[in-house]
């Protein structure tokens, strides 16, 4: 599905990426870990075609993408959703923009993500879980099959983000998209993802990836495990150099 291949980037002087590769394959759920200001946002931007890498090359389901736009559903780290629209105009925002409203799938989402009854709710009704689904929904409603998202938990409180880490898993058990996950905590990024690669700070490149081995309906029960123990401890030992 995803394919970089040797990126560099810099902003003015400053090497931000180095000779970064990876791959997602179709379905999958993979997450970026690594220290904070690393460069995965950025890394976000050049997937996305806001800027365009260096060196290397950008292959979205085998076609080079360097700097091409609107090929990818991106949610950032803040919910970013439009104050003065609706919960429902909110998730409708991304089909306007492709020109293709599709009502059923709007009411359809909505039931999905437990909001139907705020669909003429304003943001700032909501709490953050709650607006965090819409904006999810809203990238899910623009159909594109790679999903970037951005630390979209980072700001929750622990028992939400639970929810929503067990909300995420089964809204992609139906509707079968590939994730590229951005997390700072490894517990986070070991229950929700098929494999995780562990990140150097910048020059941002690959330190070392890791299958997640445990099936994934008993991973909350096997939080406590000694192998769960052990790859969490492993992953942080990598993170920590
Ligand atoms: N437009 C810009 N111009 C110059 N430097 C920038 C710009 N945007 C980001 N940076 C710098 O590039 C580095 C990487 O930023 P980026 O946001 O990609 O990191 P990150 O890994 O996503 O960080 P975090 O985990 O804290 O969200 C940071 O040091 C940041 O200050």
């Amino acid at each position: 599905m995803l394919y970089c291949e040797q990126l560099s980037f810099r902003y003015q002087t400053r090497q931000i990426i180095q000779h970064l590769t990876f791959h997602v394959n179709e379905g999958e759920f993979v997450s970026l870990i690594g220290p904070s200001g690393s460069g995965k946002s950025t890394l976000f931007y050049l997937i996305g075609g806001l800027y365009e890498p260096e060196e290397g090359t950008i292959y979205l389901e085998g076609e080079r993408v360097n700097g091409k736009r609107g090929l990818i559903g991106y949610m950032p780290q803040t919910s970013s959703l439009f104050p003065w629209r609706t919960v429902e105009e909110n998730i409708r925002l991304s089909q306007e923009l492709e020109g293709q409203i599709d009502p059923k799938q709007i009411k359809q989402l909505l039931e999905r993500i437990g909001l139907s009854s705020y669909a003429n709710h304003f943001p700032h009704q909501l709490s953050g879980g709650m607006q965090q689904r819409v904006a999810f929904a809203r990238t899910l409603a623009s159909k594109k099959k790679l999903l970037c998202l951005d630390e979209p938990f980072g700001a929750l409180d622990a028992l939400t983000r639970s929810e929503m880490q067990r909300w995420l898993l089964s809204i992609l058990e139906e509707e079968k998209r590939t994730v590229l996950f951005i997390t700072h905590s490894v517990e986070e990024a070991i229950l929700l993802s098929d494999r995780i690669y562990v990140l150097t700070p910048g020059p941002m490149k690959v330190k070392k990836e890791f299958h997640v081995p445990f099936p994934r309906e008993h991973r909350w029960d096997q939080r406590g495990n000694k192998d769960f123990l052990e790859l969490r401890e492993e992953i942080e030992a990598m993170l920590l150099g």
